[in-house]
């Protein structure tokens, strides 16, 4: 018998934190959350999460420590462990502390390029990076690229996971594209000028995964898929013009690898995350019975389109971005968060998002030479800046 594997959770509270601890709490032989982080919105959650596993450290961005305490300790009493006392930190270094703390496994699920810190302290400590949160890879680039020892970083997003699964097939000098699948998201078949009304709540009605605002959002502009495009190149070594994207609106097949002969391997399952984050947490072993595989007994229907740049321009824009490389990658990413919330706030249209994107980008100066995080946390600073200047100049 093989001692579980330590697990810090990162963005326990998410869409993906949610379903991490799902798969920890089925599978106690293998994995054992230690330490957890979590943004703080929702205090009562952390709590809970952090009494019914038994963590030994907890950590919230904001909030007040007193009532996390206090909540830590009403719940510890409920559950009849009245003595449980873990580590709390609060602030904006909490989970680069909780990344850093020597996991066996750190899983980041948070959201947004705020994960790119601790993604490097998870790395700087020797973890595996179960990565989840493509922010901080696209962000930082050869700054992340250049800690991470080989395999330190396994892929979580859905469509890296079944490439790198895809990838078991074959060698490196073996592999001629790697075939991204895009959903397409809500609004697939509008026409540009079809855009010009849609709602939050429309964009937030994604047709197969439930997902956190922001990735959701990104996956009705395409931006999410222009990121991934990114991500694909940054995890596997291939040139952007060899990273293809096709929209297959089911999604049962997660993406694919074509391969020097002609051969295409794919990797098929229903649209869940179960399995890219057992996966992540468990790699290179497959957890049994993460999830229900597809029954083939019942007919189904898969289709497969070509991206509509016209109506949709993020993909090709994230390829320009992503050839230059440099700060720009970080510049596209932080001016589309910023056109998120914007848009959520009422205060931009849809169709407002890649053309400001775009401008922020256009306006960008890159330093030149070998990358740092603070190069990158300036560039963001200034994006996120400009993208609001450019804004008010609408
Ligand atoms: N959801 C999915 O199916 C998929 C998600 N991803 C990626 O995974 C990441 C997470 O997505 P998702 O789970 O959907 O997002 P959610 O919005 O559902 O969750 C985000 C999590 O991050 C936490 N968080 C926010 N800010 C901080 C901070 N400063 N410090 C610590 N934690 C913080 C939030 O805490 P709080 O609740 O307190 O705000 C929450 O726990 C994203 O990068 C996304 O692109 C990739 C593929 C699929
Ligand atoms: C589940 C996952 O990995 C998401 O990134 C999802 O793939 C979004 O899909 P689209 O961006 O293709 O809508
Ligand atoms: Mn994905």
């Amino acid at each position: 018998m093989t001692t579980p594997r330590t697990i810090a959770l990162l963005g326990s509270t998410g869409s993906i934190g949610t379903q991490s601890i799902q798969i920890a709490r089925a599978n106690p032989d293998r994995f054992r959350i230690t330490a957890i982080a979590a943004g703080g919105r929702d205090p009562g959650l952390v709590a809970e999460q952090a009494v019914s596993l038994g963590v030994e450290l907890v950590g919230v961005a904001y909030g007040d420590e007193a009532e996390l305490r206090t909540r830590l300790e009403d719940g510890a009493r409920a559950a009849g462990r009245p003595s449980y006392r873990p580590e709390i930190l609060v602030g904006d270094d909490a989970a680069t502390t909780v990344g850093g703390s020597g996991a066996d496994v750190v899983l980041n699920g948070i959201t947004g390029s705020i994960g790119l810190r601790p993604t490097i302290a998870a790395l700087q400590a020797g973890s595996t990076l179960a990565l989840a949160n493509k922010e901080s890879l696209i962000v930082g680039g050869p700054v992340v690229k250049g800690l991470a020892a080989p395999d330190q970083i396994v892929p979580v997003d859905s469509e890296h996971s079944a490439i790198a699964q895809c990838l078991r097939a074959g060698s490196q000098e073996e592999v001629r594209k790697l075939v991204l699948t895009a959903s397409g998201g809500p609004f697939r078949g509008l026409a540009e000028d079809d855009l010009k009304k849609v709602t939050p709540a429309e964009a937030l009605a994604h047709p197969n995964f439930a997902m956190g605002k922001v990735i959701t959002t990104n996956s009705a502009t395409l931006v999410n898929k222009g990121l991934e495009v990114i991500e694909a190149h940054l995890l596997f070594d291939v040139p952007f013009e060899a990273i293809d994207v096709v929209v297959h609106p089911q999604q049962y097949i997660h993406s694919m690898v074509e391969f020097v002969d002609g051969a295409v391997v794919a990797q098929l399952g229903l649209p869940t995350m179960l399995v890219p984050i057992a996966l992540g947490m468990g790699w290179p072993d497959r957890v049994p019975d993460a999830e229900t595989p597809i029954d083939w007994s019942k007919a189904s229907d898969w289709r497969f389109e070509p991206l509509d740049d016209d109506a949709f321009p993020a993909v090709a824009l994230a390829r320009q971005v992503g050839i230059a490389g440099s700060t720009y990658p970080a510049v596209y990413n932080a001016a589309n968060e910023e056109c998120v919330e914007a848009f959520h706030g009422g205060a931009i249209a849809f169709v407002d998002i890649i053309p400001t994107v775009s401008r922020v980008v256009a306006d960008h100066e890159p330093d030149t030479g070998a990358l740092s995080v603070e190069q990158v946390l300036a560039a963001e600073t200034w994006a996120r800046k400009h993208t609001h200047e450019v804004l008010a100049r609408r």
